[in-house]
């Protein structure tokens, strides 16, 4: 199974996103602003995979803030230092620390879900994530735990939230799954697979399960401009599976469901508000519009930990705005005059009434989204899909 991030004797392992499909290269993250500029430059990206990265990005404070004293008195290494392979973090971490104060700990904790918190604002998964650490960090301190004992918790807290999110993607890959005619056609964007989550995926793991279940004949992939996850991680992931898929331009989808080609419509999210407005990779809404008009289903798929109950419509989602570069060139090639102006949002926002389905890992939401979301969000969560969130995410919205 491809799992982009690996945390292994102290340090975190990053699958880079940025080289795929041309090498499968990984960086090495030993402390917190590493980890944050990984983010930042999309090395890890798929909302439920940034907020694993940062998960491990406080665990990395953490040790390092309880290993870091531990030359008698020394403010040790510190957090913002870039790390060679991390091996000499991993030594430190575990000299042990008799002399770093719980209080080290809780404030190097706080940085680290500060700045991890400023790298990417659309995905609430990311502030989900930080907030869960955060709440661990204070109930352990709360309880006067020793700094090497809450380094070890928020490890373990991290590595939890990452098998979580696996576990959460496997039952929603049953749920849509069982959305899909016999030998159906799917179109999907973006890249919503096991690449942008803890395994598997979330729209391209109904995908896998669909094809493994023998219901699935076709998926049509869009190559997702400006950064081509479609094409460079979608197709990816799909060929080493072995199914059968078609890239297409963006500017394509419209013509592929117009020929009758697309049964239905499957794309992940970054955060869904209360009302059941999704904001996704740009592009998104255009397709939601074109199903609607074709009468092709529009599925979302995403993990309870993407639906943030406190924005009360999609209006309220903050829409990451990334660089003219990235619109003016690609791959160090540039075929727009340098001075053109450029408007480049990472997301959009697809508005509720399009959306056939929000499939979830607490089971398939019809509209009315409010009152879906709302009595799902008070249900108790299933085992092994953390704590119900009933505050705001930590710097979310
Ligand atoms: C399971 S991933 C869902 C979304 O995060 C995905 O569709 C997407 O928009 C990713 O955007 P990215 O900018 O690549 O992080």
């Amino acid at each position: 199974m491809i799992q982009p991030v690996r945390y292994e004797g102290g340090v975190l392992h990053l699958l880079d996103q940025r080289r795929l499909p041309a090498e499968e290269r990984w960086v090495a993250c030993s402390s917190v602003e590493e980890v944050a500029r990984a983010i930042e430059a999309m090395v890890v990206r798929g909302a439920p995979a940034i907020g694993i990265a940062a998960a491990y990005g406080v665990a990395l404070a953490a040790v390092r803030a309880a290993a870091g004293a531990a030359s008698a008195g020394s403010d040790g290494p510190r957090a913002d230092e870039p790390g060679q392979d991390g091996r000499d973090r991993q030594g430190a971490a575990s000299s042990g620390d008799p002399g770093t104060t719980a209080g080290t700990v809780a404030e190097a904790v706080d940085a680290a879900v500060r700045r991890l918190a400023a790298t990417r604002p659309t995905a609430v998964n990311l502030h989900w994530a930080l907030r869960r650490m955060a709440d661990r960090s204070r109930e352990l301190a709360a309880r006067g735990a020793a700094p090497r004992a809450v380094a070890a918790a928020l490890e373990a807290e991290a590595r939890s939230i990452q098998e979580e999110d696996l576990a959460m993607c496997l039952r929603m890959a049953e749920h849509g799954a069982a959305l899909l005619p016999a030998g159906a056609r799917v179109l999907t964007h973006c890249n919503t697979g096991a690449l942008a989550t803890g395994g598997h995926g979330t729209a391209l793991g109904v995908i896998r399960t669909a094809w493994r279940q023998g219901r699935l004949r076709h998926v049509w992939v869009d190559e997702t401009r400006p950064l081509l996850q479609g094409a460079r991680l979608t197709a990816w992931e799909l060929e080493r599976e072995g199914i059968p898929h078609t890239l297409i331009v963006d500017g394509a989808a419209a013509a592929v469901m117009g020929a009758g080609q697309v049964d239905a419509v499957l794309v992940g999210a970054d955060r869904i508000a209360a009302n059941g407005d999704t904001a996704n990779k740009i592009g998104t809404y255009m397709l939601a519009v074109l199903a609607r008009h074709h009468g092709i289903p529009f599925y979302v798929v995403a993990p309870w930990s993407t639906v943030d109950p406190t924005l009360p419509s999609g209006d309220a989602i903050p829409i990451e705005q990334r660089g003219a570069d990235e619109v003016r060139a690609l791959g160090g090639v540039r075929w727009a005059p340098a001075g053109t102006a450029v408007y480049n949002p990472a997301f959009d926002v697809t508005p509720a009434a399009l959306i056939t389905a929000i499939v979830t890992d607490r089971g398939v939401l019809r509209p009315p989204y409010r009152e879906a979301i709302a009595e799902r969000a008070a249900a108790p969560a299933a085992e092994g899909t953390g704590p119900n969130r009933a505050a705001p995410p930590a710097g979310g919205s």
